[in-house]
């Protein structure tokens, strides 16, 4: 038997909802665990304690036959997020299972921490936080990162993403940008309601922010490259887990 991963929430398949490859359907594995506690995380169940019960410590071909059981054959791409998984050495097993059985891979990670296996990712999301965050970046380890994919001729399957609640954190995502204008640059609306289950007011509410950053990517010279993206998630879902 191989490693085993702590394993918070498999589902799918659904749709990514964010970023690159925003709209493609993926199933979805959450990993327990964190090293940041962002002020907004909307998953904080994955590192405040709250479902510390609901752990499941499995290996790489556990996680593949329950992929296979809910997705059947109506996937061929799967999305790794957290929690941070990029803490996990041993997903590796987990990623070349997948690559054999010809699965496309994606990450969702905030550039804290560097694994060997970020190299054979098809879609690498790399998230660091700004100041509403709570969160400081280590800017080494980000350029470090980055240097080492570019290195490993990754561009293609890298991009960026600042998730935006305020214009210090645009400011902070024009400066992520500028430092690293080879990478595929998106920023993100910031969800300030995670809890509520009213949809409608949520999601009129997030219509508004999404409005208020493109006007801000609109005016701003450093982001003529920049995409700017909601949650669709989020605007189909509302705040509903596991979707
Ligand atoms: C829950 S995180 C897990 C992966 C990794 N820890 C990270 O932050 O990149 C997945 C994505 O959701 C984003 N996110 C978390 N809370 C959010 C919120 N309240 N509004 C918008 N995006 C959020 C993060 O920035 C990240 O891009
Ligand atoms: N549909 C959907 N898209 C997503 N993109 C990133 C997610 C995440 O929580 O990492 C997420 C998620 O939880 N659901
Ligand atoms: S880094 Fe990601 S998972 Fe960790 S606290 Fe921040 S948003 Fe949540
Ligand atoms: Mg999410």
């Amino acid at each position: 038997m191989g490693k085993t991963i702590p394993v918070l929430e498999i589902f799918g398949p659904t749709i990514q909802g964010e970023g690159m490859v925003i709209g493609q359907k993926t199933m979805f594995v959450r990993t327990a665990g964190c090293d940041y506690s962002c002020s907004w995380c909307d998953s904080a169940f994955t590192w405040d304690g709250s479902a510390k019960d609901d752990i499941r410590q499995l290996t790489a071909e556990q996680i593949w036959s329950e992929l296979k059981e809910l997705g059947h054959d109506a996937f061929n791409h799967v999305t790794i997020s957290g929690g941070n998984p990029a803490l996990l050495k041993s997903l590796v097993e987990f990623i070349q299972l997948l690559k054999e059985n010809e699965i496309k891979v994606a990450i969702e990670t905030q550039g804290s921490k560097w694994q060997d296996w970020l190299l054979l990712i098809d879609d690498l999301t790399i998230s660091p936080k700004p100041p509403s965050s709570g969160m400081k970046t280590d800017m080494e380890m980000l350029d470090s990162i980055i240097e080492r994919l570019m290195q490993g001729e990754r561009q293609h399957h890298v991009s960026l993403k600042v998730v935006v609640f305020d214009d210090r954190d645009f400011t902070y995502a024009q400066e992520i940008h500028n430092r690293y204008p080879m990478i595929p640059f998106y920023v993100q609306v910031g969800n300030d309601d995670t809890h509520t289950v009213d949809d409608s007011a949520l999601i009129q509410h997030l219509l508004r922010k999404y409005e208020w950053l493109i006007d801000k990517v609109v005016a701003s010279k450093d982001m003529n490259s920049a995409r700017v993206l909601p949650q669709l998630h989020t605007l189909v879902w509302g705040n509903k887990r596991g979707v």
